[in-house]
């Protein structure tokens, strides 16, 4: 049958990256390092171990530990970051840069799974960030205030007028990424900024709204922070990704928390996709026909904003429905991957 619109069956991408991801450490990270060196060319590694990566040093030997938990055939280069505490130093920018280090990360302290040794005032870190602006490295954002009489909801917005908007105004040249973005918001936020400031989107935030934790019953693997918003939100970031813009890129936001801590009284924050991320932001991308948008998104915007170079070699996502495991080893324990047991409309070769 002749369907001049139809979508494609085969998609072939420049290999790519992902911006924002958790690989763990020890068993946990030799359990699921293989899935995302098998997806992508290089990985932002977050830094919020315990305890975190707050040293330049500390970034080289958890480097050195993700070299040695890779299967032998990979292909794949781990980009370090660290964890901005109130006290880290100035000096510790310099030497962070001579260690190829390629970005901080800003956890406000309490917002977010291990972020208690996290920022507890921006402007306690400002000489910093000062030398960080100086020397080109960027600031990565969790950006949620963690004041308890915001709702859950609004966090992310209220740290726009609180906290973006007055950094971006003290510190202009430094570079920051707007991490997982959840809101209207936010997407609008940055797609009004100048080329200083990007955004990282994840799988989850891309195809889920906030009924998908409460579908049934109460579903803890579809909890993450920030928390998924409502459609209309989901909307806005599916309209970001796929609109072109470069300030957009690929961020999985990975979070792989072992199953029983997931499906417990209190449950731990973090979806965990690095075992289908591409797949799933094709689904994303096809959903609105924009396909022809996701290379960008994927393998260009985000080596451009770091200014390292685009990747050579490519991958090739097949129109091909699969089921995903429901579970797979963690170490000692189980985790249970974002749509487990479930079937995806695309398969990377
Ligand atoms: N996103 C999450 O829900 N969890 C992340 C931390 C983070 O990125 O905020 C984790 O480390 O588990
Ligand atoms: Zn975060
Ligand atoms: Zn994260």
């Amino acid at each position: 049958m002749n369907t001049p619109h139809a979508q494609p069956q085969t998609l072939t991408l420049t290999r790519p990256d992902d911006w924002h991801l958790h690989l763990r450490d020890e068993a946990a990270l030799r359990s699921v390092l293989p899935y995302t060196a098998a997806q992508f060319a290089r990985a932002i590694v977050m830094p919020n171990l315990r305890p975190p990566v707050t040293t330049a040093a500390q970034a080289q030997a958890y480097r050195e530990r993700i070299l040695a938990a890779l299967p032998v055939d990979a292909n794949f280069e781990p980009l370090m970051t660290l964890y901005l505490t109130d006290l880290t130093p100035v000096e510790e920018i310099a030497r962070a840069k001579a260690a190829g280090v390629v970005a901080l990360k800003l956890y406000p302290a309490g917002a977010t799974t291990n972020s208690d040794a996290g920022v507890t005032d921006i402007r306690k870190c400002y000489k910093t960030l000062e030398a960080m602006q100086r020397a080109g490295l960027p600031l990565l954002v969790h950006g949620e205030v963690t004041d308890p009489e915001i709702d859950v909801f609004d966090r992310e917005a209220v740290f726009i007028d609180r906290v973006m908007t007055p950094l971006r105004r003290d510190m202009p040249e430094l570079k920051v990424v707007f991490e997982h973005i959840t809101t209207q918001e936010a997407a609008e936020y940055v797609t009004g900024a100048d080329d200083f400031t990007a955004a990282t989107l994840t799988p989850q935030h891309l195809l889920y709204n906030r009924n998908a934790i409460f579908m049934g019953g109460l579903r803890p693997h579809y909890y993450c922070l920030p928390v998924l918003k409502r459609e209309q939100h989901r909307l806005a970031l599916l309209k970001a990704a796929t609109s072109g813009s470069h300030k957009f890129f690929l961020g999985t936001d990975s979070a792989p928390h072992a199953s029983q801590l997931k499906e417990n009284s209190v449950c731990g924050a973090g979806c965990f996709t690095a075992l289908s991320a591409l797949e799933l932001y094709a689904e994303a991308f096809e959903s609105v026909g924009a396909l022809d948008k996701l290379e960008a998104f994927a393998s260009f915007n985000g080596p451009d904003f770091y200014n390292l170079p685009r990747n050579t070699g490519q991958v090739t996502l097949l129109k091909e429905s699969w089921t995903l495991p429901s579970t797979v080893p963690f170490g000692e324990a189980q985790l249970k991957p974002l749509r487990g047991g479930e079937t995806l409309a695309w398969k990377l070769r």
